[in-house]
């Protein structure tokens, strides 16, 4: 099958874009794959291995290397989640291995004060406050309304007992200023990665998104760097490919700001980070960002940067 082709008859520009990014047959082939389920147990409601062995009755459990040993494939497919009593108890959480990845990096521990700027639907809020064994304080915010009642009823289900929601465009956090331990952006973005999850986010692509967010992923880096005490670590992630929405945003805060940034080490496949692009040419520190393509380690495609205020 010609994915690549396949790809053309959906949305032209698309193709014609990210052709130039990742030269691969293998890019346009696991764009087209659907994703593999995964989970994460949920350590606030009940023992890893008791969730574990539960589920093991049913399926067959791959663990995901990057996470701290809570997150799995599932490698029978025939699953509805929507049917098993371990999520509608909230002992598992389905969420997609490659976006387990940002509160790995994020490392919150407890008795921090973590603020979560895009936390809807909440997946990402629920691993940090796992992490933190239920003790601090997260911020969760997100600029919508309705998501963020999906977020409550599902930081609710899940058992966190340390979160506030909050509902404000995230650059409000800015008045903030040196206040947070720790910080995720998990930014609003173009969603490329999502085409796997649904190929509306294929038809619905257009340079017009990626320009709109870019500007916006601009505005809140900026805030949440300012929110961010000294010492403090912020991750900034997207779930899409575009460098203006991935390298362009974190070399902005570079230049604009005293930020570092650290190199990621997980046991995981990625590609080169993109140090130049349409003429311009970024911060060779950007080499120390992650770019995960969906061929890398066949999940969704995903951009993280672990960036640290000096003191
Ligand atoms: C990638 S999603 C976040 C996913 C979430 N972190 C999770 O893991 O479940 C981005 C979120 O940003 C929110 N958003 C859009 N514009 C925003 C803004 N200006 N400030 C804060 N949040 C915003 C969207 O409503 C959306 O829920």
């Amino acid at each position: 099958m010609e994915y690549l082709e396949e790809f053309r008859k959906i949305n032209e520009k698309l193709v014609e874009r990210y052709s130039k990014l990742d030269e691969s047959e293998d890019f346009w082939k696991y764009l087209y794959k659907p994703l593999r389920p995964s989970i994460r147990i949920n350590t606030l409601k009940g023992h890893l291995n008791e969730i574990k062995s539960l589920l093991e009755e049913k399926f067959e459990l791959e663990p995901i290397p990057w996470t701290k040993g809570e997150g799995f494939f599932i490698k029978r497919y025939e699953v509805n989640f929507g049917e098993l009593i371990e999520y509608s108890l909230g002992l598992i959480i389905p969420q997609e291995a490659s976006s387990m990845i940002p509160p790995v990096v994020l490392d919150p521990q407890p008795g921090e004060l973590v603020l979560d700027m895009a936390a809807a639907p909440g997946s990402k809020t629920t691993q940090i406050a796992q992490y933190m064994n239920n003790e601090g304080c997260i911020i969760a915010n997100d600029a919508k309304r309705d998501r963020a009642n999906i977020l409550i009823s599902n930081l609710n289900k899940a058992g966190v007992l340390i979160a506030k929601v909050t509902v404000k465009d995230g650059a409000y956090f800015r008045r903030y200023e040196n206040t947070f331990d720790k910080i995720l952006l998990d930014a609003p973005c173009s969603s490329v990665g999502m085409i796997r999850k649904n190929f509306k986010f294929a038809r619905t692509w257009s340079m017009g998104k990626v320009y709109y967010h870019s500007k916006l992923q601009k505005r809140l880096i900026l805030a949440a760097y300012k929110a961010l005490k000294p010492g403090g670590v912020l991750v900034y992630s997207t779930c899409t490919v575009d460098p203006l929405e991935n390298e362009e945003v974190v070399d902005f805060l570079l230049q604009k700001t005293d930020a570092k940034l650290e190199k990621i080490n997980l046991p995981l496949k990625s590609t080169e980070p993109v140090l130049e692009w349409e003429g311009k040419k970024y911060s060779d520190e950007l080499k120390k960002t992650l770019r995960i393509h969906p061929q890398d380690n066949d999940t969704e495609a995903f951009y993280i940067a672990k960036i640290r205020k000096p003191r």
